[in-house]
């Protein structure tokens, strides 16, 4: 029978299969960051187990770290019992750690991918809600909570709820501007935040097929936003360029082996998914939320929606919250949004090809008084490969922040915060209220969008920057 991708990959993994039980599937990949692996290393210790297999799993500091004078201790007690913590125990439990100022250290989904560890066709867990990133690889992967981490790290095995599948095909070109984290939001606004609950995403079609890996994370790793359990996108030639050569990638003819057994993952040619979604890449352009979910998104070209417009009386209600929080009135211009602060960076858009793009059209340029931009890049290496290209100078030239990497501004668990009544134009992938520090405001938005909104100071795409 035809099959899809996600259900190969699930069937490869099947240790044990019983009536009326969840599967038991095997894990290839565990990676691990501070905020929930303390209580699941805490329960080995007191069963007396070790880690099954430390060689498979790896973790990284992200969440709590400052970005910024990294030779000081943690000031916030929180975090720095956190990170010490994940310290104590990664060289209790012989874990690999990447910690702070080391040049492997990052957010977790940038690391796994850098390193090679990401490859097609595993299964992948973190106890993080966007591990989803992952599926970029064509890897089934998922978010888990503590005591799942926890039975990973004992056994290396996890019982999994069945899952359903669902296609959303992306045909044409996207047109210059527009991007990868422009088709998310397009998808989530469509579906609605609950619209993926249950659904293990396939993303597919021309538009698909012509992102880069880094563009096709960004997709995946907001599936979860759209409810999700998981994203995936097929293996091709441009994952297998992108994964060769990497630090934990096979070599030789291990490599070509790998290739090939990659390439069958494919989803079979007749095999038939539980929903299906369809979208346009040529109709797509520039995308900016107004609400406090992800879903709450409009083009950039667009208005403040008015809450009366909606028919669903729920709906109506939510988006009348997330106004009066987001202190919006209904038929304000998008582009009149004026913002504080802009944060580029995050597992969503902290990688070097999204600094690259900001890059190119800061460059020259200077970010509008009264704003701060914050320049976060997802991992140590990725600064690292920004300043080689001379990157890092742009921004700060252009008199935005130039940070060590982590996760920073994406959620209020470090430094990096807004204060109340602030606003941002935002890489991340969350609006909640409050995920960005106590009564701040959030704008999601792709690289594209956060640079030139830094440079106008209102929200605003690369084109609305050729008048000035
Ligand atoms: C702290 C962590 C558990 C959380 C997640 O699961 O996603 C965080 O990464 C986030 O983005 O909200
Ligand atoms: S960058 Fe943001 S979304 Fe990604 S893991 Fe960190 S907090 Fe979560």
């Amino acid at each position: 029978m035809a099959r899809t991708m996600a259900e190969k990959v699930w069937e490869e993994h099947v240790v044990r299969r019983a009536d009326g039980e969840p599967d038991l599937l095997y894990i290839d990949l565990h990676l691990v960051h501070e905020v929930t692996s303390p209580q699941a290393f805490e329960g080995l210790r007191l069963a007396g187990r070790p880690v099954r297999r430390p060689d498979l799993t790896i973790a990284t500091e992200d969440h709590n770290v400052p970005t910024q004078d990294l030779l000081a201790p943690i000031a916030d007690p929180v975090s720095r019992k956190q990170v010490e913590t994940l310290r104590k125990n990664c060289s209790d439990f012989g874990v690999r750690l990447h910690p702070m100022g080391d040049i492997e250290q990052g957010v977790v989904h940038v690391v796994g991918p850098q390193l090679g560890l990401t490859q097609p066709g595993m299964t992948i867990v973190c106890g993080d809600s966007h591990t989803s990133t992952h599926g970029a690889f064509g890897a089934l992967a998922f978010g888990i909570g503590t005591s799942q981490v926890e039975h990973v790290l004992a056994t290396q095995t996890l019982t999994m709820a069945p899952f359903r599948t669902m296609a959303v095909t992306v045909d044409g070109t996207l047109r210059p501007g527009v991007s990868a984290k422009d088709i998310i939001l397009a998808v989530i606004a469509k579906i609605g935040t609950g619209g993926g609950q249950g659904y293990v995403i396939e993303y597919r079609g021309e538009a698909i097929e012509a992102l880069s890996m880094e563009a096709r994370m960004t997709v995946c790793n907001m599936s979860i936003e759209a409810g999700a359990r998981a994203g995936m996108i097929a293996p091709d030639q441009t994952t297998f360029d992108y994964i060769e050569g990497r630090a934990h990638a096979p070599r030789g003819e291990d490599f070509e082996a790998a290739v090939e057994r990659w390439k069958s993952l494919r989803t079979d040619e007749g095999a038939v998914f539980d929903a299906e979604v369809v979208l346009n890449a040529d109709e797509l352009s520039p995308f900016v939320t107004w609400g406090t979910n992800p879903g709450q998104g409009v083009p950039l070209d667009a208005e403040v929606p008015d809450p009366a417009s909606y028919d669903d009386p729920s709906a109506r209600a939510a988006a009348e919250k997330a106004l009066a929080y987001m202190d919006l009135t209904a038929g304000t211009p998008m582009r009149e949004v004026r913002v504080d602060t802009v944060f580029l960076g995050s597992c969503t858009n902290g990688r070097i090809e999204d600094l690259r793009t900001a890059a190119e059209i800061i460059r020259g340029r200077t970010v509008a008084e009264g704003v701060r931009m914050l320049v976060v890049p997802g991992s140590m290496r990725v600064k690292e490969q920004a300043n080689a290209e001379g990157l890092g100078e742009v921004f700060e030239a252009a008199g935005a922040e130039w940070r060590e990497a982590g996760c920073s501004m994406c959620l209020g668990m470090n430094p990096d915060q807004l204060k109340p009544g602030e606003r941002s134009a935002s890489t991340s992938n969350r609006n909640f209220e409050g995920r960005q520090g106590r009564g701040g405001r959030t704008h999601l938005v792709s690289p594209q969008v956060a640079a030139a909104t830094a440079v106008r100071g209102t929200l605003s795409s690369p084109a609305d920057l050729a008048a000035l």
